[in-house]
């Protein structure tokens, strides 16, 4: 009880976007030296993190990647190409970075941050932030991945990690995680919170076959029949078909958002993620980037749903933060263009630009 209490807190505590820094910011963007709106969705990009810190001079300079990693029992099933062996494995391989995300958050100039909140590895590498709630879902196609106590506990280690982060002075959160079988869950989730058909949503994850792809297809069928998650009821959908890495993504944002810190987005898993705390809470929205689109079908539709425009399309579907960790460096971009460009009025001439409405933007 005391612990849905703080996941309340936390809830309440999400803001709105700060409209005076928003119209401040745009006024800015406005009056830099280029034609009016020539930037395009970075300057949409800009004003949003106006909003989000409520600041007009916004920084995103120091920035994270927290590597949610969980099993999921529904591996049994064949849904996914590889061994469950692979989340342990990667786990290791992200602490002596040597996966994708190490790369490319050290090229963004991104703390890594791997966090096991449910993997069936008992002998973690040092590195590892151990915040296990228990060791591997269970077979979501017999009956429910975890308990609802369970997946309230997975929600505030990602809100504790948010909160942590926030505290250290991190100023934006990329979303990764790891977890072999995690595309299934994440499938499940968006069919129930969007409707949508699962044979539309259910993709090929890190790589099956056609005949396996219709097999997954059926086990999330199976799962949504046997569990009957409730889809007004975002914990109850997270227990019934989610997992252990997703409900700890899920509190980062909400965390995030708590501290007005804005999410980057990765892939379908953490789509699904974002679809959920979106449900918990609908201002979190605002405090939502998407990086790219993956090549899972269910990651379009999420984005769809949450009115949220990838930064890039590169095809991609490895997870782990990857996407997140390529369209950090936009973001900051974003900034620096605001901070750094002069303005028409630095050149001692009027701004050419059209009037503005109130919001500060262009009446044609
Ligand atoms: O980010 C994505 O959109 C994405 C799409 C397909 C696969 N993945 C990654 O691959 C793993 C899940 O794939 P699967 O086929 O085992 O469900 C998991 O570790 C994810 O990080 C990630
Ligand atoms: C090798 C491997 C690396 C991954 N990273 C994220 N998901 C993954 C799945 C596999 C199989």
């Amino acid at each position: 009880m005391i612990y849905v209490e703080k996941l309340l807190q936390v809830v309440n505590r999400i803001e709105r976007l700060n409209i005076v820094s928003m119209h401040q910011m745009r006024r800015r963007v406005n009056n830099l030296t280029k034609p009016l709106g020539s930037l395009g969705r970075l300057e949409e990009i800009a004003v949003r993190l106006a909003g989000i810190t409520g600041s007009v001079e916004p920084s995103v300079d120091n920035k994270a990647i927290i590597v949610m990693c969980g099993d999921h029992g529904v591996v049994q099933e064949g849904v996914s190409a590889y061994p469950q062996e692979v989340t342990g494995l990667m786990m290791a391989n992200f602490i002596r970075q040597g996966a994708a995300v190490n790369v490319l958050a050290h090229q963004a100039g991104a703390e890594v941050h791997v966090v096991d909140i449910g993997t069936l590895l008992t002998d973690l590498p040092e590195g590892v932030v151990q915040r296990k709630v228990r060791p591997g879902t269970a077979n979501m196609a017999k009956g429910p991945a975890m308990t609802k106590e369970e997946a309230v506990a997975a929600l505030h280690v990602g809100i504790d990690t948010a909160y942590e982060l926030a505290d250290k002075g991190i100023e934006v959160i990329g979303l990764g995680e790891m977890g072999i079988g995690n595309t299934t869950p994440s499938s499940a989730m968006t069919a129930v919170f969007t409707n949508h058909p699962v044979e539309q949503i259910t993709g090929k994850g890190s790589g099956i076959n056609d005949e396996a792809l219709a097999a997954k297809t059926k086990v999330i069928e199976q799962a949504i029949q046997v569990n009957r998650p409730n889809p007004g009821d975002a914990v109850d959908v997270l227990a019934k078909v989610g997992g252990l890495e997703i409900a700890g993504l899920v509190g980062v944002i909400l965390g995030a958002a708590a501290r007005r810190v804005p999410v980057v987005i990765d892939g379908v898993i953490t789509g699904a993620a974002a679809l959920a705390a979106c449900r918990i809470e609908p201002r979190c929205q605002d405090y939502l980037f998407a990086s790219h689109l993956s090549v899972e079908p269910a990651h379009r539709i999420v984005l769809d749903e949450l009115g949220l425009k990838p930064v890039l399309y590169l095809d991609m579907r490895l997870g782990e933060g990857t996407g997140a960790a390529l369209a950090l460096p936009v973001i900051e971009s974003a900034l620096q263009l605001v901070a750094k460009m002069a303005t028409f009025e630095d050149l001692g001439i009027p701004s050419p630009a059209p009037e503005e409405d109130e919001f500060g933007f262009a009446v044609q």
